[in-house]
């Protein structure tokens, strides 16, 4: 089985013993001592490491190519990474930076990827994009007519759009990988509060809060792996997708990501932003 991690914990990438795993990821020094780890642990040699900046379309387009060289097959795509309140900034391609990262990034490496994960999957053994979202999509809103929050700016607004955006995004993808019968299926996961570097950006209250009560409400990072690690393996979602699944169990999302003629207008302007094209069929619809 190969692996493919957008930057994903080392802790998920642990449990795949005897899979080939691919890190990608923007922090050259942070994922080469995972991959040692890995190695050291797990005693798998098959780890590696590409360099891969999904705060650039560019990097991305040129990961993939570089994956693609290696002609080997992908089984599961792990959608991770990610930061949150950030200040209002812009990734290189001038979207801001938690839509273009958290979001386009995810959205432009899955497509890009899936002919190469169609071939890899059969029927009875599908290949697996889970994507992780986050509880913060239950409070957000998603502005499609300032999706780069320009006419007014929140860190916490833009994060939780990113992540209502992910939601929408798998259960659209989904029901295209299930209306062209391909062996792939698309889940998304909400890991819980867990205890990462993740709240560097947070207020200073908030992050004395963590540092004093971690131990009694953070998952930590291992625990907060497990759901990502259930919905890449579990044999009781095979052939399944469409679900929001926390605490390895499915779950709702927010109500308005069940809502197709929005996760199609999404798809349909994501699309234009990130030069995909969309494969929607004109029947598609609510
Ligand atoms: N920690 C939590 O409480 C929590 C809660 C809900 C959801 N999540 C989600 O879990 C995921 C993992 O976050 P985490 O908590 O492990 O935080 P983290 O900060 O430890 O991990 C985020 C990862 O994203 C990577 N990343 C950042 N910018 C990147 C870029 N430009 N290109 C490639 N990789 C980049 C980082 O290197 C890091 O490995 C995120 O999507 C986050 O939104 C976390």
């Amino acid at each position: 089985m190969i692996v493919l991690l957008a930057n994903g914990r080392y802790s998920v990438i642990g449990s795949y013993r005897n899979s080939d795993l691919l890190i990608a990821g923007n922090n050259t020094g942070k994922a080469q001592e995972a991959v040692r780890q890995i190695q050291e642990e797990t005693l798998n040699d098959k780890v590696e490491f590409l360099y891969c900046d999904l705060a650039s379309l560019k990097s991305i387009r040129q990961f993939v190519q570089t994956f693609k060289k290696k002609k080997i097959p992908l089984h599961v795509l792990v959608n991770n990474a990610g930061v949150m309140m950030v200040p209002q900034r812009r990734t290189r391609d001038g979207f801001e930076e938690h839509f273009g990262l958290n979001y386009l990034g995810h959205f432009l490496l899955t497509n890009l990827l899936l002919d190469t994960m169609k071939e890899s999957g059969s029927p009875g053994c599908c290949a697996r994009v889970l994507t992780v979202s986050s509880a913060t999509h239950y409070i957000a809103e998603l502005d499609m007519e300032d999706l780069q929050g320009s006419r007014s700016y929140s860190p916490h607004g833009a994060y939780a759009q990113s992540k209502l955006a992910l939601v929408l995004f798998t259960y659209h993808l989904q029901r295209l990988l299930a209306a062209q019968g391909s062996p792939v299926t698309a889940n998304v996961v909400d890991p819980g509060v867990v205890n990462t570097d993740l709240y560097r950006h947070v207020f200073w209250g908030m992050r004395l809060i963590k540092k004093l009560f971690s131990w009694w409400f953070f998952k930590t990072p291992d625990e907060g792996a497990w759901t990502s690690v259930y919905a890449a393996v579990t044999p009781d979602l095979e052939g399944i997708g469409g679900r929001y699944l926390y605490n390895e169990k499915e779950t709702k999302s927010l109500a308005v990501t069940y809502d197709l003629d929005l996760q199609r207008e999404l798809w349909a302007r994501s699309c234009q932003m990130t030069g995909i094209t969309d494969v929607t069929p004109d029947t598609f619809s609510g």
